[in-house]
């Protein structure tokens, strides 16, 4: 089986061959289309969606041939809004992006596409023992969604695209030895969000996430879009343009904290 991946030749089009699901009910990305989505503010209402992250004392960084990953090893929880009191643990995070400022979101907000989108993935370890026994279940797992845009750079994200250089290849991994509170990562408005539930945006596409994508944008500068743009991917090739295409929306309702 060819790897998958987002050229034409093993790109999201191709990817309903191994994984038929990708044609399933609950598929992500979406486009979000803002006046269609519901405002409900019991979403809000009974407790606000919450973040308690603890700091990394190191940042293990993975090249894993399709995004640039940091493994999180501390106790993280995101609890409330759609995810009432069950408490899901920060698993790692990750991000997609373009080859151009012009695209690289997965999430579009009524078509328009932002520079990068990273992911934040949790797991219910309420109701779960592991993010492996989590990543099949309907409700197994929780994806903040950030949308990245050009402007100042975000110092939290430097770590990161300042090691980009030392992970060219797939497969990289290291260990930086600083600090990490990804509760820095996150928009300075958490509360404007829209939800709605959906898949893992890479194979296995398993039909397990609440999606939580921020309404406000993160700034990072050029240079650490550039960074991810000079990543190398499992064929070799400049790691640009991995996220896939908006999915059917089908028969589902996309709900918004914020009117
Ligand atoms: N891109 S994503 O956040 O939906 C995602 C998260 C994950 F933990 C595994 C995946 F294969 C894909
Ligand atoms: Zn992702």
């Amino acid at each position: 089986m060819a790897h998958w991946g987002y050229m034409t030749t093993n790109g999201p089009s191709t990817w309903g061959k191994d994984f038929p699901i990708a044609n399933g009910e609950r598929q992500s990305p979406i486009d979000i289309v803002t006046t269609a989505a519901e405002y409900d503010s019991d979403v809000l209402g009974s407790n606000a969606l919450s973040t308690n992250y603890t700091p990394e004392s190191e940042v293990k960084l993975v090249n894993n041939g399709h995004s640039i990953m940091c493994q999180i090893t501390k106790k993280g929880v995101l609890t409330g809004g759609p995810l009432g009191k069950d408490e899901y643990r920060l698993e790692q995070f990750h991000l997609h992006w373009g080859a151009e400022d012009n695209r690289g979101s997965e999430h579009t907000v009524d078509g328009k596409m932002y520079a990068s989108e990273l992911h934040l993935v949790h797991w219910n370890a309420s109701k779960y023992s592991s993010f492996a026994d989590a990543v099949q279940k309907p409700d197994g797992l929780a994806v903040l969604g950030i949308f990245i845009t050009p402007g100042v750079a975000c110092n939290q994200f430097k770590v990161i695209s300042d090691n980009c250089g030392k992970l060219k290849t797939s497969g990289a991994e290291m260990t930086v030895d600083t600090t990490l509170d990804p509760t820095l990562l996150l928009p300075s408005n958490t509360s404007d969000y829209w939800t709605y539930l959906g898949s893992l945006t890479t194979p296995p596409l398993f039909e397990s996430v609440t999606w939580i994508v921020f309404k406000e944008p993160v700034e990072y500068s050029k240079e650490q879009l550039l960074a991810l743009r000079n990543l190398v991917d499992s064929d070799g090739n400049h790691m640009q343009d991995n996220y896939r295409p908006p999915a059917a929306l089908k028969q589902r309702k996309v709900k918004k904290t914020f009117t």
